[in-house]
């Protein structure tokens, strides 16, 4: 069947309209992403309900906490029948494996796994205020090779990241890319960005994209055109 490239990250902050945008779309042009904020505001009951409509659903909840801990939180997120959890890598690799072994003994043990390496809203100058002497690009690399290590299937980073971390990483290394921005798109919070076609081209899984689609006037005419322009 084919897969959809690009993720639509629903941050919408009432159900309805969400729904009501999902019910325009059609599971073969995108998955879905849901987020902190609709997650905090509408509960497990949403998340069923995408999956229900036949949508791969991401639940980008960067989990970041002590290994018991995320496992369990994994675990349940896994449960909900969700295809993607995530977890922050600077977590360290105890609690990404934690995470990993309690998805494979959950009852959807396909759930795939990835780990938040640097924020796509940080430049280099954020970055120092956190961690000195690196940029976010080593900082990626850094992270990414123990998410590899620790058995994950992929990354969140930044599509400016991708070719570098394709050279060390093979394809199966899932590259899961916010700050996507068509050309003359606002960027918004979004410091490290990159066009569609540019982030296919450098070797990116899946693009994430939120506001450029939902805050379009036309948004399904806005992702159909994004999917047009990863086929060229
Ligand atoms: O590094 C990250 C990790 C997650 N996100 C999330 O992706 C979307 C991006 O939305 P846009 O409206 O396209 O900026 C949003 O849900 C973030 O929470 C990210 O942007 N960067």
């Amino acid at each position: 069947m084919h897969d959809p490239r690009v993720i639509v990250a629903l941050d919408y902050d009432n159900k309805d309209t969400a729904l009501a945008f999902v019910d325009k779309l059609d599971p073969s042009l995108c998955k879905l992403k849901v987020g902190k904020e609709m997650f905090t505001l509408f509960g497990p009951e949403f998340v069923k309900a995408l999956i229900a409509k036949g949508y791969d659903v991401f639940l980008d909840l960067k989990f970041h906490d002590i290994p018991n801990t995320v496992a369990k939180a994994c675990k349940a997120a896994a449960e909900l029948g969700v295809w993607m959890v995530n977890v922050h890598a600077s977590g360290g690799v105890p609690m990404m494996q934690a995470a990993k072994e309690a998805i494979a003994t959950s009852t959807n043990p396909q759930t795939k796994l990835i780990a938040v390496t640097v924020l796509t809203s940080m430049d280099e100058a954020q970055l120092a205020d956190v961690v000195s002497g690196v940029t976010p690009e080593q900082q990626v690399l850094r992270l990414a090779a123990l998410t590899e290590k620790a058995g994950l299937d992929g990354i969140v980073c930044s599509a400016q990241e991708a070719s570098a971390l394709r050279e060390k990483h093979s394809d199966d290394f899932l590259l899961v890319t916010p700050g996507i921005r068509p050309v003359g798109a606002d960027a918004g919070d979004q410091k490290r960005v990159m066009t569609p076609p540019d982030a296919m081209k450098a070797g990116v899984s899946y693009l994430v994209m939120g506001r450029p689609i939902t805050k379009a006037e036309d948004p399904i005419a806005v992702l159909k055109a994004v999917n047009a322009s990863l086929e060229g």
